[in-house]
């Protein structure tokens, strides 16, 4: 039998003393000069995609102690084409290899058909990611076969309901006939279905279907905790996006759980100085920056 995606989640949570999520945007002109030489592009897609491998296996070695799950962004990726899937693949073998689940930002969605591709290429065993962030705003019948592979393999997923960009706004904050703005009938439609059969929700009372609430939309954070009971909340936007611990205390439930706490450049780039230099224990920076992640969410969740 598999073991649910929330219940894996939450015991890895309670190892790492924190449901946080490191994110992984690597971009080359950020990377360590250590690692690029000194260049801020890349000769070829293989360069950047080599670096972009050596750069990540280091920072799962850094914040490993610190968190549960990592997320990559793959349009970092996939923007170095094959090389850059390579690379994209051979790091969600070595953040599993050191216990870290991975979520896959892909924000994938479709047609039905287009989507039971998309969900078998990224979360498909034996190499598939743990779980995928995805897009509902096709309908439901685009999120099904995410949700149906991920019932039958364990893995977990995200669906956009409220998004961290200021732009998010003018549509997701839209108010429909009913009353409801449009992120209000998304997150409805995340609980119903997340809730459709018996199997999607765990032991720990959790969906794996669980919904994306941006940390700077933290107005909205209570309404969506109490529409999407059993959904965990990815949420983004932490940090280098301008939301702060305060902000993300409404997207958790009254006993401490109920999102994760994600953050990229905060924590990836704390090597980086205010005037674009670098410090040269960047390994050391990027665990630093982990640590405090945990430290800061595990504080209120006192
Ligand atoms: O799905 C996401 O992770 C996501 C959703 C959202 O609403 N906003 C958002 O910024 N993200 C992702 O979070 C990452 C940026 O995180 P920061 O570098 O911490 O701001 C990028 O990979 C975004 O695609």
């Amino acid at each position: 039998m598999v073991t649910h995606f929330a219940d894996k989640f939450y015991e890895a949570a309670a190892a790492k003393g924190a449901p946080v999520c490191v994110g992984i945007d690597p971009v080359f002109s950020k990377m360590p000069k250590k690692l690029t030489g000194g260049a801020d592009v890349p000769d070829d897609d293989q360069h950047a995609a080599e670096v972009f491998e050596k750069y990540t296996v280091a920072l799962l070695e850094a914040v490993a102690p610190y968190t549960p799950i990592v997320k990559p962004q793959l349009a970092c990726f996939e923007r170095y084409h094959a090389a850059g899937f390579v690379a994209y693949h051979n790091i969600v073998q070595a953040a599993q290899g050191l216990g870290i689940m991975v979520l896959a930002d892909g924000k994938r969605g479709d047609i039905g058909i287009s989507s039971d591709h998309y969900a078998n290429g990224l979360l498909g065993s034996p190499d598939g990611a743990d779980a995928l962030t995805v897009n509902p705003y096709l309908g439901m019948d685009g999120v099904e076969p995410f949700v149906k592979l991920a019932a039958a393999e364990g893995k977990g997923i995200f669906a956009l309901v409220r998004t961290s960009n200021p732009g998010s706004d003018g549509i997701q904050s839209h108010e429909l006939a009913d009353g409801r703005t449009v992120a209000q009938m998304v997150a409805d439609e995340v609980f119903r279905f997340g809730r459709g059969d018996k199997a999607y929700i765990g032991d720990c009372g959790y969906s794996l279907l669980g919904a994306v609430v941006g940390a700077t939309k933290s107005s909205d954070a209570k309404d969506l905790r109490e529409r999407m009971s059993e959904q965990i909340f990815l949420v983004p936007g932490f940090g280098a996006q301008g939301g702060t611990a305060d902000d993300v205390r409404a997207c958790f439930n009254e006993n401490g759980t109920g999102a994760i706490i994600t953050a990229s450049r905060s924590v990836i780039y704390a090597y980086m100085n205010g005037d674009g230099s670098q410090q040269d224990d960047w390994k050391s920076a990027i665990a630093a920056g982990a640590k405090d992640l945990n430290e800061q969410i595990a504080a209120i969740l006192k």
